[in-house]
């Protein structure tokens, strides 16, 4: 830097050390080292570094493994020699059945071992006549011998006309006792040496085998168990260690066989399952309560066990996840991979996702309200806009849709929903609060219509609807929108078409996030008749949820993982198919994410002429009617006077609620826009009312009245 550019910071050059100072400090370095440790300390420090060294215990385990191999060996081959000598076998197999509560097997080992016992019974008497039996036989036999040499010597004698040939065959056989003699004398000796080795090896053969040494000292893969196919005795074994008195006394009792306990272990999905029937005395809450750590029990995660009830009394059914396996995606959803996927919103049902068992999960939405519930960001809003994506393919269904969120993840159902409201402020829960409120007189003016008139289904969709619960304003009237009082607006319009809705296809789907009892009121959770829920914090939040009935029967949405479990849902409802017994099932959802969305409301968009999407619910104000009519006829050629005055009082309940055909005849008439016949029946073509909306005269006449 030259001379003249001032510094602008200070100069922060260290201050010159002094020469002296580090001379004395590097020579008193040396002299402050610490007091050489003394040998007997450094001696122990090494003992200990080589004793606790990871080498050396595995060394150690491993040399303690092979000679508890030989003892677990040992120990199988005495048991089994015992088994085969005694009746302890039949015994044993009668108390496992008796524990069981399974008389008719106990019946027939107990036969088993009567006729055990009176065979060997036989067999000791027949022992006391052996040795008589015995003595006969070899006189016998050495006699037929002898005689037999005799004869072959005399026949070759005969042959060879030689006499001594006589002798000739006994003598060749006294060779050969002589030449085993002499074999045996030379190989004893070696075969005394080997002998026990080679047992020992047998041994220690037969003990590595079956694993008969104790955990400990297994080798490290063999004690994780991680990832260990599941089997009957680790069935057992995790059963009998779960901390249950009574199981662990019955499983006792029955000795090995307390595989007598288990249905067949059969493949279901990712997993296999497994049916238990716990012996009496034991409850099979008992068991369910304990998931974790008969999770830990067979090497798996608590995830990826799951128990429920099965049909038969006293039964638990253990659902084991392979190692993994629930960690991996399921493939995409066939809305997206079949562009030809078709719906129906009376017989057909949803393919929402897949259960556990890999088997595809799919919901009927047949006159079903909907209730989904979750933690936040673990893809409620995604499980429930895939149903919604599936029914619009069915051109038949009206969409009205309230996002309480807004941010667009409903955005695809513009042009597809008669209604879509997005935003989070108090002016959009007062609009949902409308929209319901109209789901409540289209469902009214249903329920008065003649018997018999068929409606098409209407189905108001309400995301983060415990915003609308928690919404604090209060009308002109006082009445709050929020709460869950009786005079309530978005509570009482809920409950409304929960009550009659179903009928006459008017339903509403609600998504709500993190229940309470504030921002998701009891009579609207259980309004609803599919109840389906995401990972949740509590387990009385899984209650909310899904009922008490569901959670007692197993479903445990709360046992989920939050962030890693995202589209998993514990399903209750008559709409999905649920193993007997069960009261719920858990499905993993496909993810269909935005992009794929729009390109299946694309399709859903095309299958249906033009819907106008209206966005605000206007109130209390002076209405053009005229022009309200050309909006809600939208770009289609014709519409039916009877679509009209549906659409218009989705437009504006208030204004259009109550008009009939004679009020659109009354704003029509005498303009070339007069609704008209066409196919024999009445409708208004938009081409005539944009030219009576661009004619019409300045004065107002159109005006609602
Ligand atoms: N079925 C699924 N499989 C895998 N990931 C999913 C699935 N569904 C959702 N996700 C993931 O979770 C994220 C959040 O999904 P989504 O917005 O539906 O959650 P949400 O519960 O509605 O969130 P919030 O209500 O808190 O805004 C998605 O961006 C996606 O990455």
């Amino acid at each position: 830097m030259s001379d003249n550019v001032v510094p602008l910071f200070e100069k922060t050059t260290p201050a010159p050390i002094e020469p002296a100072a580090v001379v004395t400090a590097a020579v008193a370095s040396p002299a402050a080292e610490k007091a050489p440790v003394p040998l007997w300390v450094r001696s122990a420090r090494g003992i200990r570094t080589v004793a606790t060294h990871e080498t050396t215990k595995t060394a150690c385990r491993a040399t303690a493994r092979h000679g508890l191999y030989v003892l677990g060996g040992t120990r199988i081959v005495a048991r089994r020699t015992w088994e085969g000598r005694t009746a302890s076998r039949y015994e044993r197999m009668l108390r496992a059945a008796e524990a069981a509560g399974n008389m008719e097997a106990a019946t027939e080992w107990e036969e088993r071992g009567q006729r055990f016992r009176q065979e060997r019974h036989r067999r000791r008497m027949d022992l006391l006549t052996a040795p008589m039996d015995a003595a006969k036989g070899i006189a016998a036999g050495l006699g037929i011998g002898a005689g037999g040499l005799l004869l072959i010597g005399i026949m070759l004698a005969v042959a060879n006309k030689d006499w001594t040939d006589i002798g000739a065959p006994t003598m060749a056989l006294i060779e050969l006792v002589r030449w085993i003699v002499f074999i045996i004398t030379v190989t004893w000796g070696p075969l005394v040496t080997i002998g026990p080795w080679a047992v020992l090896l047998g041994l220690w053969a037969l003990g590595k085998n079956q694993q008969a040494a104790p955990q400990w000292a297994l080798p490290a893969n063999a004690r994780s168990g991680e990832g260990e196919p599941i089997t009957p005795s680790i069935v057992v074994l995790a059963l009998r260690n779960l901390g249950v008195a009574p199981l662990r006394t019955a499983i006792k009792e029955m000795g090995d066989a307390g595989a007598s306990m288990l249905g067949p272990i059969r493949i279901a999905g990712c997993g296999v399952e497994v049916d238990v029937t716990l012996p009496s005395g034991v409850s099979t809450d008992e068991v369910q309560k304990r998931r974790r750590k008969l999770a830990e029990n067979l090497s798996r995660h608590e995830h990826e066990v799951f128990i429920t009830i099965a049909e038969a009394a006293r039964t638990v059914r253990l659902w084991v996840a392979d190692s993994g396996a629930l960690d991996e995606p399921i493939g995409p959803s066939p809305l997206v991979t079949d562009p030809d996927s078709k719906a129906d919103y009376k017989s057909g049902k949803a393919p929402w996702g897949q259960d556990l068992r890999g088997d595809a999960a799919a919901l009927s939405l047949y006159q079903r309200h909907l209730l989904i519930t979750g933690l936040s960001n673990q893809g409620k809003t995604a499980a429930l806009r895939s149903l919604a994506l599936w029914l619009a393919l069915d051109r038949t269904v009206e969409f009205r849709i309230a996002d309480l969120k807004g941010i667009g993840d409903w955005g695809m159902f513009d042009g597809l929903a008669t209604v879509l409201i997005q935003g989070p402020t108090d002016d959009h829960v007062i609009q949902a609060t409308e929209m319901v409120e109209g789901l409540v007189a289209e469902m009214e003016r249903r329920l008065q219509a003649p018997p018999g008139t068929k409606f098409t289904p209407l189905v108001g969709i309400v995301d983060e609807a415990q915003l609308a619960f928690m919404c604090p304003v209060v009308d002109s009237e006082k009445r709050p929108y929020g709460g869950s009082k009786a005079t309530s607006r978005y509570f009482m319009a809920v409950r409304k078409v929960h009550n009659q809705g179903r009928a006459v296809d008017v339903i509403l789907w609600e998504g709500t996030q993190d229940p309470t009892d504030q921002n998701l009121p009891k009579l609207v959770r259980e309004g609803a008749h599919t109840r389906a829920s995401l990972v949740l914090g509590t387990e009385s939040q899984a209650r909310m949820a899904l009922g008490d009935k569901a959670i007692d029967g197993g479903a445990a949405p709360h046992l989920l993982r939050q962030g890693l479990d995202k589209g998993t849902l514990v399903v209750a409802s008559d709409g999905i198919a649920i193993p007997a017994g069960q009261a719920s099932i858990t499905v993993r959802t496909h993810y269909i994410d935005d992009d794929q969305a729009l390109e299946i409301a694309n399709r859903a968009r095309a299958l249906r002429d033009g819907v106008t999407t209206l966005h605000v619910i206007e109130q209390g104000e002076e209405r053009d009617s005229l022009a309200d009519i050309a909006t809600v006829v939208g770009d289609t050629n014709r519409v039916l006077t009877q679509d009209v005055l549906q659409r218009l009082a989705v437009l504006s309940e208030d204004s259009y609620g109550s008009w009939t055909h004679a009020d659109l005849k009354r704003v029509l008439d005498g303009t070339p826009a007069e609704p008209y016949k066409s196919d024999g029946r009445m409708v208004v073509a938009r081409e005539r009312i944009a030219r009576t909306l661009a004619n019409r005269d300045t004065d107002g006449s159109a005006s609602a009245s």
